[in-house]
């Protein structure tokens, strides 16, 4: 079995009066990509800052390879990579001066390959501050990860990336994961999520209100798996197909909502057949995170 890496257990946090984190718990096992996602003020990054050691948490228990951040902070620089925000590097440092003063305080070799893996190479000689927003977030992810940390603790590692920085990223991340790394980070992005995350955590003002994989917390809620079909002919402006319970027309397309979506597509193509009309498109999708997100955000309101 693998091993727990990170364990929390009714963790809370507050600010004067306000409660930004409210009772959670959550285990992230070793190897796994595990998302924290939630709208602004979730309380995402006060959970990650108590992970780090940077806060201290008012309730509950944090573990981080059985280190507790709050009582041991000096454990964790070893353990931990942590993804440093935009104005944490002096304006004037080069990006190759970075990358040294790194690998000299992890007392390892200087990681130039991790720079050209994250398309770097070129930028060496240039300071942090003429760097773009997307170069920085690159060069901030190389300097957490070069001394092969246990655990990766990631801040919306991708906001504000173009596609390209961000494949890229998502890329490095699943190699890393592959490698044994494990890595927890926070998104609004739920496309993000489905492709990138083993397990996720939703966060809604400060509570995890729903958790699993990304297919499981899909596979919950409402389930409805929306069918689009477009054909020749009028067969379809009559419903009654399994488990249909809403209809809609937009553009050429019937849509239906359906929980039972097997057998639904079969009556549809079976009616269309009967009716000697042509099936010209046909798609079939299933509930997304983000209606999954929609509802549960509806069900707190
Ligand atoms: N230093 C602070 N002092 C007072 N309140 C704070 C502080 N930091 C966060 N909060 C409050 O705690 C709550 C949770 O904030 P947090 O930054 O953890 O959320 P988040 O999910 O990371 O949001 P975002 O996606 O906007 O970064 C918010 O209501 C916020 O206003």
């Amino acid at each position: 079995m693998k091993d727990m890496v990170v364990m929390v257990k009714d963790f809370s946090k507050q600010y004067g009066g306000v409660t930004a984190v409210d009772g959670i718990s959550f285990t992230v096992k070793e190897g796994e990509i595990f998302a924290l996602l939630g709208p602004n003020g979730a309380g995402k990054t006060s959970t990650l800052e108590c992970l780090e050691g940077i806060r201290k948490q008012d309730g509950g228990t944090i573990r981080i390879l059985d280190v507790d951040p709050a009582a041991e902070p000096g454990k964790l620089p070893q353990l931990v990579g942590v993804q440093l925000q935009q104005a944490a590097l002096p304006a004037t440092i080069k990006v190759e001066e970075a990358i040294k003063l790194f690998s000299a305080y992890h007392g390892i070799k200087p990681r130039f390959d991790l720079l050209e893996r994250l398309g770097l190479q070129d930028k060496m000689q240039q300071t942090y501050q003429s760097l773009s927003t997307g170069q920085k977030r690159r060069l901030a992810l190389a300097l957490a990860v070069a001394h092969n940390p246990k655990l990766v603790i990631l801040d919306e590692p991708t906001a504000g990336l173009d596609v390209q920085s961000r494949v890229t990223l998502h890329q490095v991340l699943r190699e890393l994961r592959d490698a044994g790394t494990t890595i927890i980070l926070s998104t609004h992005d739920m496309a993000e999520v489905e492709s990138l995350a083993d397990r996720v955590a939703i966060m809604l003002k400060g509570k995890i209100v729903a958790s699993g994989t990304p297919r499981e917390l899909t596979a919950t809620g409402n389930g409805l798996t929306k069918i689009s079909v477009r054909a020749t002919g009028q067969s379809l402006l009559q419903n009654g197909f399994a488990g249909v319970v809403k209809a809609t027309v937009q553009d050429d397309y019937r849509i239906y909502y359906s929980s039972d979506p097997g057998a639904a597509v079969c009556e549809i193509i079976a009616r269309i057949n009967e009716a000697g009309e042509e099936l010209e498109d046909l798609r079939v999708e299933r509930p997304s995170l983000e209606e999954r997100f929609l509802e549960l955000t509806q069900e707190v309101h």
